[in-house]
């Protein structure tokens, strides 16, 4: 087995860390939560966005959903994942729309646009992790949904800004890397940017 030290290495930091995430009080989730949203609302990035992907927390994930109702958004347009298969596409979040939860029990539009919107035309992308490390790595769920996503992104294109978010102990010495690992731009968690 070629793979074995890599994936068990990556087996391990995944169960470690989405046990350091389920373990915190809803008291420190919803303080960091307030923190994380507060941070990412101060920034340019965030300022200047006008169509904002961001995901529907599971599992402890830090949660990026305050930002649907912070003052200074009021003219974004929203946008949820939602996976077909090996599939992600975004789509339209309006406020009042009703939310189904597809087979991993994360909560998607029910309702939805014909067509996904395009990933270039996203300006800012909240992305969720289960591990990062501080030169800005990151370890998904390991279903590569957003890695797969956003490997059709050229160099040159800066859009969308792709911004990792997690609690503080999500945070990992050095992660393993893989070839097909999309870099992000930022990384914010509940204590500071990365
Ligand atoms: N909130 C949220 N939405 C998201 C993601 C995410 O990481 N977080 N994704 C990022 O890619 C995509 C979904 N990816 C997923 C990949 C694997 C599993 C999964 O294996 N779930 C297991 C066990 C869950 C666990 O170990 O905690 C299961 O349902 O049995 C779930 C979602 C799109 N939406
Ligand atoms: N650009 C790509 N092309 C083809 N396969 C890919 C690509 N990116 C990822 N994959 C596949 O997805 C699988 C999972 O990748 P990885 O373990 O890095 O997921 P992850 O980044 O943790 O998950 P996610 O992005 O869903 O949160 C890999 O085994 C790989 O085969």
């Amino acid at each position: 087995m070629i793979s074995s030290d890599l994936e068990q290495s990556k087996r391990r930091i995944r169960a470690d860390k989405k046990r350091a995430r389920r373990q915190l009080a809803p008291s420190q989730q919803k303080r960091a939560s307030q923190q994380l949203c507060k941070r990412i609302a101060s920034s340019l990035t965030f300022i200047t966005a006008q169509r904002v992907a961001l995901y529907w927390p599971m599992g402890g994930e830090i949660s990026p959903l305050p930002l649907l109702k912070h003052p200074t958004a009021r003219h974004k347009q929203w946008y949820l994942p939602v996976i077909d298969g090996e599939n992600m596409q975004f789509f339209r979040l309006k406020p009042g729309d009703r939310l189904q939860h597809n087979p991993f029990g994360i909560a998607e539009p029910e309702h939805r646009q014909v067509l996904p919107i395009a990933g270039w035309q996203l300006d800012m992308v909240i992305v969720p992790l289960v591990a990062f490390d501080p030169q800005r790595n990151r370890l998904g769920m390991g279903g590569g949904f957003y890695d797969r996503y956003f490997a059709l992104r050229p160099g040159v294109i800066k859009r969308p800004i792709l911004m990792g978010v997690a609690h503080e102990c999500q945070r990992a010495e050095k992660l393993p890397l893989e070839p097909w690992d999309v870099p992000l731009q930022n990384i914010a968690t509940d204590q500071r940017w990365y």
